[in-house]
C-alpha cells in the first residue's frame, strides 16, 4: 500500500534556510528505474541494477512484475536483481495490480499486458484514478486488446490482452513518452514490426533500454524532426547490468533552490543529462542561472555530469513551447524560480500539465498566490511577474494543498526556502513517490534541521 493512503497527512512548514552548500547526490532516475525492472522481468536470465530509485512509484512497478511471475530482489540500497520470465511469459496476476500514484507504471504495464493472453485489473490512488488512460486504450485496442474501465477511460480498468496481437503503425496524437512506450512494449510480444511516429520528440529512455536489452529497434529522424521508431516483435531480450543515473527531475528542486537562496554554491553529483530531459537547465541559464556541468561522462548509456549551481539573479523570459516535452515535469519548480526573478516569465503549450498527478497549472497558480507571488493563469500556462529577488511573503492562513502531487509539494518546499514567513504544505507524504530522501538531502545541503509543523 502507499503511504499517502495508509497514514495521516504529514504537514510541514518549509522556512528560509542558510545557503545550500557542499555536495549531494539525488536518487536514480524514475523513468529508467521503471524500465529497468520491466525489461529485466522480460529478459531470459538475471538482470542486475544499481542506483535503482526506491520510490513508491517504482515499487508499484516491481510489485506488479512480481505478480506476473518475475523474481525481483533487493540486495542492498539501490542494488537489485531481476530474474525474467522471457517475452511472452508473463503470468496472469491473481489480484488487481495496485499502481498507487504512478502514471508511468500504469500506462507502460498496460502495454506489456496488452500483447500477452492474460487479464489484469489496474487500480490506483485518488490522483491516478482521475488521469486519462484513453490515450493508451486507443492504440492498444487497435492491437487487439480489450478494455473495461471507469467512465472516461479511467481506473479501475480491466485489460484483456491477446496473443498474437496485431502490429500497428501509430502516430502519437499527444507528445507522451508513456503512450510511445506503451505501444513499443506491446510490440515486444507482437509478430512483425510495430511502428510509432512521434512528431514531437519525447524522452527516449524506452528506445535506449530496448536496444540495450538486444531488441531490434530503429529510429529514423525526418528533416522536420519527426521520429519514426520501428520495433521488430517476438524479441528475445538478453539480461543486462544497468547503472541508473541520478534523476534530473529530482535534481531540479536543488538546482532551483541553490539559484534562489543567497550564498548558495552546491554540487549535485551524477545527474542524468539526456537531451530529452535536460531543457530546464537551458531555460534557467537563459534566465541568468549559473549552472556548470563538471566531469561530463556516460553512465549506463546516458550522458551524466555533476552540476555546480550558484546563487544567481534571475530574469524572467518567454519559455519556448518547443522545449516543453524535455522538461515536462520541471514546470512546477520553474514557476517558483520565475516567482523570484525580475520581470515577467511567460509559459505556453503546457496543456499536458493539467493531466498529471494534479492540474499543475491551476494548483501551482493557487499555491504561488498563497505564498504571495503574482501569477496569471491562461489556458495553457502561467504568466508570472517575479519579485526581482526579494523573498516571497510566505503563506499565512491555510497551507498549500498538494493534491497527492509530489512535484507540487517539493516545488512549494523550495518556495518556502525563498520566503519570509515560510510556506506551509498540507502533506509531505507524496514526496516518497519519486524522491524519498528529499527532506533529508535538503536538511543536509542547507544545514537546516527538519522542522515538523
Ligand atoms: O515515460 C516516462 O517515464 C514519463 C513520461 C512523462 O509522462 P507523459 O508521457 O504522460 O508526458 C512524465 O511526465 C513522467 O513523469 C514519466
Ligand atoms: C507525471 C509524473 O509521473 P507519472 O506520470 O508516472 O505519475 C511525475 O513524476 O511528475
Amino acid at each position: 500500500m502507499h503511504s499517502a493512503e495508509t497514514s495521516a497527512p504529514r504537514p510541514r512548514r518549509f522556512t528560509a534556510s542558510g545557503p545550500l552548500t557542499g555536495r549531494i547526490r539525488v536518487p536514480g532516475d524514475k523513468s529508467i528505474s521503471h524500465r529497468s525492472i520491466m525489461l529485466g522481468a522480460l529478459a531470459v536470465g538475471r538482470t542486475r541494477v544499481t542506483g535503482l530509485l526506491e520510490g513508491e512509484d517504482v515499487m508499484s512497478t516491481a510489485a506488479a512484475m512480481r505478480a506476473m511471475g518475475a523474481s525481483i530482489e533487493r540486495l542492498a540500497h539501490g542494488e537489485w536483481v531481476i530474474d525474467g520470465v522471457g517475452v511472452g511469459g508473463l503470468l496472469q496476476p491473481k489480484q488487481a495490480l495496485d499502481m498507487g500514484n504512478s502514471g508511468t507504471s500504469t500506462r507502460l504495464l498496460m502495454g506489456l499486458v496488452a500483447s500477452h493472453a492474460i487479464t489484469a485489473t489496474f487500480i490506483g490512488d485518488a490522483s491516478l484514478s482521475k488521469r486519462p488512460m484513453g490515450r493508451v486504450i486507443d492504440p492498444l485496442s487497435q492491437m487487439g486488446a480489450d478494455f473495461t474501465s471507469a467512465p472516461g477511460g479511467r481506473l479501475p480498468l480491466t485489460l484483456r490482452g491477446i496473443a498474437p496481437a496485431v502490429p500497428i503503425s501509430y502516430r502519437l496524437p499527444v507528445a507522451s513518452a508513456q503512450v510511445k512506450s506503451a505501444v513499443l512494449l506491446a510490440g515486444l510480444n507482437t509478430p512483425g514490426v510495430t511502428t510509432v511516429i512521434e512528431p514531437v520528440p519525447t524522452r527516449d529512455h524506452s528506445e535506449r533500454i530496448l536496444r540495450g536489452f538486444g531488441a531490434d529497434l530503429t529510429v529514423e529522424v525526418a528533416a522536420d524532426g519527426t521520429r519514426t521508431i520501428r520495433l521488430t516483435g517476438e524479441a528475445e531480450l538478453r539480461p543486462q547490468t544497468i547503472e541508473v543515473p541520478g534523476d534530473p527531475s529530482s535534481a531540479a528542486f536543488f538546482v532551483v533552490a541553490a539559484l534562489l537562496v543567497p550564498g548558495s554554491d552546491l554540487v549535485i553529483e551524477n545527474v542524468g543529462l539526456n537531451p530529452t530531459r535536460a531543457a530546464l537547465l537551458g531555460v534557467l541559464r537563459d534566465m541568468g542561472g549559473q549552472i556548470e556541468e563538471l566531469d561530463r561522462r556516460d553512465v549506463g548509456g546516458e550522458p551524466v555530469a555533476d552540476l555546480r549551481v550558484r546563487h544567481s539573479a534571475l530574469t524572467g523570459i518567454a519559455v519556448d513551447p518547443a522545449v516543453v516535452p524535455s522538461m515536462v515535469d520541471e514546470f512546477p519548480v520553474l514557476f517558483v524560480a520565475a516567482a523570484l526573478a525580475s520581470g515577467r516569465t511567460v509559459t505556453t503549450g503546457l496543456e499536458e500539465l493539467r493531466v498529471k498527478e494534479s492540474d499543475r497549472i491551476t494548483v501551482m497558480r493557487v499555491a504561488l498566490e498563497q505564498a504571495g507571488a503574482t501569477v496569471t493563469e491562461t489556458d495553457d500556462g502561467l504568466i508570472i511577474d517575479g519579485t526581482g529577488g526579494e523573498p516571497l511573503r510566505g503563506t499565512d492562513n491555510a497551507p498549500v494543498a498538494t493534491h497527492l502531487d509530489h512535484r507540487i509539494a517539493m516545488s512549494m518546499a523550495v518556495a518556502g526556502l525563498a520566503s519570509r514567513a515560510g510556506v506551509d504544505i498540507d502533506d509531505t507524504r507524496p514526496i516518497a513517490t519519486s524522491f524519498p530522501v528529499f527532506e533529508a538531502l535538503l536538511a543536509k545541503a542547507s544545514g537546516q534541521a527538519g522542522e515538523a509543523a
